[in-house]
């Protein structure tokens, strides 16, 4: 057959930073509330804007184990210990010329005393220190306010709650917060080649892995995963499965039927019965992705090749996904390093190739290809951290050049 007959639906292929500026923009973020305990909100999407009622810390307290003293004795050889200071028990006096305190490290500094001098930095007789070394004043206090100042805001809404951040909002005193609902994502693989794991492979079989991958990455996005399991490439099964997810979920991830052969049918149902956004773009792997809107579902139609499905999920699906979740953007993070690999290019596509980031003979990152590139070759997913993202119009790269990583990040973690 000719291209007369076929045509060629990426034909005027789109750069991925176009289509997906317009279909970040076209997003609406779903609405839904609710109130959750500290801990539930890990990972969840904040709603409203967190300040502190408090300082953080409350007080000036002291960095380390020793002595709180006043700067001005500086010339005394020899100050008496007249109480003493713990975390949770302040010294309730006053601390006189030539005095000091006893003070262990997260205790209140008292009033009196401007610095504290580390224990390691006295000699003691009895109820007397000497200090071998005088401390600046201020030294070893860490100052009221000095992690966060009452009234200061803290986090925005549209941030993903981080570890750390919901260690932030405990400082602060917050037993419970208001986040959005999760988002729901229903996901399925199409072929009719595809068996699930434990079963017997039959004559052309394969195994579904998309379905494993997809589960993780979901996963690992913090959306709630509705797994409609595999689907034939069968026109009325498919669009059945297609209505079912629509109606269950806010947005439809499959895996296969997207090219161009005779069993790839989700382009043709998108266009018939939702809404086709665009079904291509100048990437490589995952040219033929596709995506759209069935009912009030947004659409992610992943090419089936298994580095297809994760390039494709990271670059195109996950800004929308966020997006559709209500997260505020957050750009992926790149950087330069040198190539230790020789990489083979073509112009044409921007390319995600797979990579792993090494340390360099000066100490500094370098990039080293993680092996055969083909778009169903998931071991060299497994075996690399980063995307090298070579740019649409560069050809073959030299080793030595230097190129753009996309580290593979863990998001919730810190
Ligand atoms: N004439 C053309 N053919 C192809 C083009 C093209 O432009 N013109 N594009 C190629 C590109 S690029 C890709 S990517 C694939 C995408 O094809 P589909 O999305 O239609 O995917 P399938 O044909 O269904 O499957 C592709 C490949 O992946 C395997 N697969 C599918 N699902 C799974 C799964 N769940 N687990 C593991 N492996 C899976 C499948 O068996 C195929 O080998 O089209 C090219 N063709
Ligand atoms: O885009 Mo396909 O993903 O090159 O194999």
């Amino acid at each position: 057959m000719t291209d007369a007959t076929h045509g060629d639906p990426h034909g005027s292929d789109r750069s991925l930073a176009a289509a997906l500026h317009d279909l970040v923009t076209a997003i609406e973020p779903i609405t839904g509330y609710r109130r959750v305990a500290l801990r539930a909100a890990l990972g969840q999407i904040l709603a409203e804007p967190l300040s502190t009622p408090v300082s953080v810390p409350a007080h000036d307290n002291s960095a380390v184990d020793g002595y709180a003293l006043r700067h001005a004795d500086a010339g005394h050889v020899r100050l008496g210990i007249v109480g003493t200071a713990a975390a949770g028990h302040p010294y309730p006096g006053e601390i006189g010329p030539g005095e000091c305190v006893r003070i262990m490290t997260g205790a209140v500094v008292p009033p009196d005393a401007d610095a504290v001098v580390m224990q390691e930095r006295v000699t003691i007789d009895g109820d007397v220190i000497t200090p071998t070394q005088w401390p600046a004043a201020g030294n070893n206090i860490r100052r009221a306010g000095e992690d966060l100042q009452a009234g200061d805001r803290i986090l925005d809404p549209g941030r993903r709650l981080t570890a750390a951040d919901l260690g932030v909002i405990a400082s602060t005193g917050r037993a419970e917060l208001e986040v959005r609902r999760p988002l729901r994502v229903a996901f399925f693989s199409t072929g009719d080649e595809l068996r699930g794991v434990g079963e017997p492979l039959g004559p052309g079989d394969i195994y579904d892995s998309n379905r494993y991958s997809l589960y993780g990455m979901l996963t690992n996005l913090g959306v709630e995963v509705l797994d409609l399991g595999v689907v034939k490439d069968e026109p009325d099964t498919l669009a059945g499965a297609l209505a079912q997810a629509a109606h269950e979920a806010d947005a439809i991830v499959t895996s296969g039927g997207v090219s161009v052969g005779d069993t790839d049918h989700l382009p043709t149902l998108l266009e018939r019965h939702g809404e086709l956004r665009f079904r291509s773009i100048a990437m490589k792997p995952g040219r033929p992705v596709t995506v759209g809107r069935f009912g009030t579902a947004w659409y992610f139609g992943l090419p089936g090749n298994p580095v297809s499905v994760m390039t494709t999920f990271t670059q195109v699906a996950t800004p929308a996904l966020r997006r559709l979740a209500g997260e505020a953007p957050r750009p992926a993070r790149r950087l330069s390093v040198t190539t230790r690999s020789a990489l083979g290019k073509k112009p044409g596509r921007q390319d995600f190739q797979r990579g792993r980031l090494v340390e360099g003979a000066d100490g500094t990152l370098e990039v080293v290809s993680a092996g055969h590139q083909g778009s169903g070759v998931l071991r060299s997913m497994s075996e690399a951290d980063c995307f090298i993202v070579l740019p649409v119009e560069r050809g073959d790269v030299e080793a030595g050049e230097i190129v753009e990583v996309e580290p593979f990040t863990a998001p919730l973690v810190v």
